[in-house]
């Protein structure tokens, strides 16, 4: 019975994987997320109305759309590379259209699937965890753009009261939970699924809490299934290095995944 049992998880990890797999391959070409991108390409950010195919209802909330707790830097630099995007990025193409936007979800291994509720396998009540907080503002506001020609990210980070490590301060944990978030999505769009088999952070100076800084990633090389990237935390100016790390993610196969190694 307990065989059979295990036989039957086994076959459903393979067929979920497969689906997954299919269904992440894809999250940037259907149909409602090339709907927002277009319209989000136009300038049109804060009232897209996302027009789903019913399999995806209830609709998910992309948490990367500005809200009213985003203050005027992190609005500013949003527009600053939302401006440059069109879309996917054209063979040959400079200038516009060299960033993408990456919408963001808190189950994302719901959604990727086209809606499949794989949270029974996974956990009914799991929830990503920069994506867990309720309140507007209070934890981790960002949002991160891809640059496939240059093999770069670039996320903007706004960082809440809830984050406090020192007094005034943001945590090094939630420092190094938005480093791994922003290098792990560069590695999972350059081939996906990926997890992180190191990381290495040196935290040079505070970030206050309430600031936004910019969180850049980019590919250092990469070997078989080994991908190098290295990431630096700045202030939007630049002028003000916050923290730097290097990250190794091994891409592994869904059933790795999805029955935790
Ligand atoms: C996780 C999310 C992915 C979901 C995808 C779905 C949707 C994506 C959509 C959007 C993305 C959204 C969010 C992304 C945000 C954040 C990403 C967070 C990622 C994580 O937060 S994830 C949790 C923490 N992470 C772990 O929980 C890993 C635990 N760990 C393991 O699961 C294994 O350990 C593994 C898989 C790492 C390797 O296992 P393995 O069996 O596949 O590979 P193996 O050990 O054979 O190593 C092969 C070659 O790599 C070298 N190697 C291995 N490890 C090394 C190390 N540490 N340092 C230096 N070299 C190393 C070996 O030396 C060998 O090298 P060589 O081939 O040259 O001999």
């Amino acid at each position: 019975m307990k065989a059979a049992i295990n036989r039957h998880r086994a076959d459903m990890t393979r067929s979920l994987g497969g689906l997954l797999f299919r269904g992440v391959h894809s999250l940037t070409s259907i149909p409602a997320v090339r709907t927002q991108l277009g319209h989000l390409a136009s300038g049109g950010a804060v009232r897209t109305v996302m027009t789903l195919p019913s399999f995806l209802s209830p609709k998910p909330r992309d948490f990367s759309l500005p809200n009213s707790s985003w203050g005027s830097e992190m609005l500013r630099l949003h527009e600053h590379y939302n401006s440059q995007c069109e879309g996917e990025m054209e063979e040959g193409e400079e200038g516009r259209g060299l960033w993408l936007r990456l919408p963001s979800y808190n189950r994302s291994l719901k959604y990727a699937t086209g809606g499949v509720y794989l949270s029974k396998m996974v956990q009914a009540n799991a929830r990503l965890f920069t994506r867990n907080s309720r309140e507007q503002g209070a934890g981790f506001e960002y949002v991160v753009f891809v640059n496939k020609k240059e093999n770069k990210c670039v996320c903007i980070f706004q960082a809440g009261h809830l984050l406090e490590g020192p007094p005034g301060c943001v945590h090094g944990g939630a420092i190094a939970t938005m480093i791994d978030t922003v290098t792990g999505t560069h590695a999972n769009v350059l081939s996906r699924p990926v997890m992180t088999a190191n990381l290495n952070i040196n935290y040079r100076s505070p970030i206050p809490l309430g600031n936004t800084v910019l969180i850049e990633s980019s590919l250092d090389s990469r070997e078989g299934r080994k991908m190098f990237i290295s990431c630096k935390v700045t202030s939007t100016d630049g002028s003000k290095l916050h923290t730097e790390a290097t990250a190794l993610f091994l891409s592994v196969n869904f059933s790795h995944l999805l029955k935790g190694g």
